[in-house]
């Protein structure tokens, strides 16, 4: 395909999502179903193409005057992609399969790409609803926070100290991917993401299927890092999913201690078995649900460590999933923050005196992060929230505490100050 097909392409697949409301990659997936002459080229760079799109789905329509898939194609094109107007009209060439030319009016407007007046929620590329929890977290760095997150991801790695004596090793072995250390976690790999979008398939190199490294954003090996998790203690995972915090925390343990791995959804859970296998990991119990029962009340008052990485709505993983924005209604927030509630209420019951309760999000949104904290220690007497600058110190991560943002409860990371997804990580100590 031409480049220029490819931008038909890119903006039909955007009419898609928006008319049907559904998630980018399943408009993309039917696309390539019924364009099976697209190769796998073609197809990653359509993607590519349609995820700058949403990244910059408000600023786009805003520079172009209209929500129609042509305008915020063609104003990401400018604004995301930096072309200039006469390489936009080259490709939108009107010939056969190439997007039809541009009017006057859309080459003045690309001319000027004018975002002098804009609201936040338009310059930073995000839904005005919530605005107003942003502002107050952000205040005069709302902008400048939410463009770090309309950006493209890395792809983070991390090596498996179960598997590799050092970072260095897995470096070296795999000097083909170009990966450069990670500059804030000490386990961390890093891959520019590249032009067309397309990342290497990490997932069937050797060294992954051996287990010397995981797919894992460098914020979530922080927030791991800080739990603190130690060999010899006794642990809950309460929210194991497909298990990436589990693998963290066990390979921490070198292996000593036990750690049990739950999840209310055992068809999260399910992958965990081969991860567990392939890391090398010796330590973890997994309990998978039955039916709707507690699978972990003979541990009820045991645990020295409960990490909650809770149900929330994801915002600070927007970099990576642009369309999830576009679709978080403040009644997907409520949902959450209930679920919220409920892990945490479970987490109180599990920790014994003098342990503590982890709490992560890969939220951004003070009400299921410092929030949620505020009420759980209202309904619950007992529980003291560890200082930022403590947590830090003590997990030997004291290199980042001019660069998180310490909140009532806990810390922060985003885009803007760590290069990393946004996290929110909290520890409360249970009274002795
Ligand atoms: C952020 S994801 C976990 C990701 C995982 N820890 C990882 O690092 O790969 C949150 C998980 O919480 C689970 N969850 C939601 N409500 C729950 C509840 N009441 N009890 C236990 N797990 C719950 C969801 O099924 C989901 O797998």
């Amino acid at each position: 395909m031409t480049p220029a097909a490819r931008i038909s392409a890119a903006i039909e697949v955007l009419a898609d999502i928006e008319a049907r409301r559904r998630p980018a990659t399943e408009a993309l997936k039917d696309w390539g179903l019924s364009h099976r002459f697209a190769g796998s080229k073609d197809r990653a760079a359509i993607a590519s193409l349609v995820y700058d799109a949403l990244r910059r789905k408000a600023s786009a329509t805003w520079v172009m005057g209209e929500n129609t898939s042509r305008s915020v194609v063609l104003g990401m094109l400018r604004l995301q992609r930096g072309l200039g107007v006469e390489a936009i009209a080259a490709l939108c060439s009107g010939e056969r399969f190439a997007p039809e030319p541009l009017s006057a009016d859309e080459r003045e407007r690309l001319e000027k790409a004018d975002l002098s007046g804009a609201p936040a929620h338009v310059a930073g590329d995000f839904p005005d609803w919530i605005e107003p929890s942003l502002q107050g977290l952000f205040g005069g760095d709302l902008v400048a926070e939410m463009q770090a997150l309309a950006t493209r991801a890395p792809l983070d790695l991390r090596v498996n100290t179960l598997k590799v004596s050092s970072r260095e090793e897995a470096h070296d072995a795999l000097p083909h991917l170009g990966a450069v250390e990670t500059p804030l976690s000490p386990l961390g790999l890093r891959i520019a993401p590249s032009e067309d979008g397309r990342g290497p398939a990490v997932q069937s190199e050797p060294e992954f299927l051996k287990g010397w490294i995981e797919i894992q954003d460098e914020g979530s090996q922080l927030v791991a890092l800080l739990s603190g998790a130690k060999p010899g203690e006794q642990v809950v995972d309460l929210c194991a999913g497909g298990g990436g915090k589990t693998l963290a925390l066990a390979a921490m343990m070198e292996n000593h201690g036990q750690i049990y791995a739950t999840d209310n959804d055992s068809r999260r859970l399910a992958p965990i078995h081969d991860r567990l296998a392939r890391a090398g990991v010796r330590n973890v119990q997994v309990r998978t649900p039955r039916a709707k029962a507690d699978a972990v009340t003979d541990l009820d008052g045991k645990m020295d460590c409960v990490l909650v990485d809770a149900p929330c709505t994801g915002v600070g993983t927007w970099r990576r999933n642009p369309d999830a924005k576009w679709r978080l209604r403040p009644g997907s927030l409520e949902t959450r923050r209930k679920e919220q509630e409920l892990v945490l209420d479970r987490a109180a019951r599990l920790v014994k005196p003098g342990g503590r309760i982890v709490y992560i999000t890969c939220s951004i949104l003070a009400e299921e992060n410092d929030e949620a904290l505020s009420t759980f220690m209202e309904r619950h007497d007992g529980f003291k929230p560890v200082p930022a600058d403590k947590a830090l110190e003590a997990a030997q991560l004291g290199h980042l505490k001019n660069l998180v943002r310490p909140t009532a409860h806990g810390l922060q990371l985003t885009p803007h100050r760590t290069g990393t997804d946004g996290f929110y990580a909290a520890i409360l100590v249970r009274n002795p």
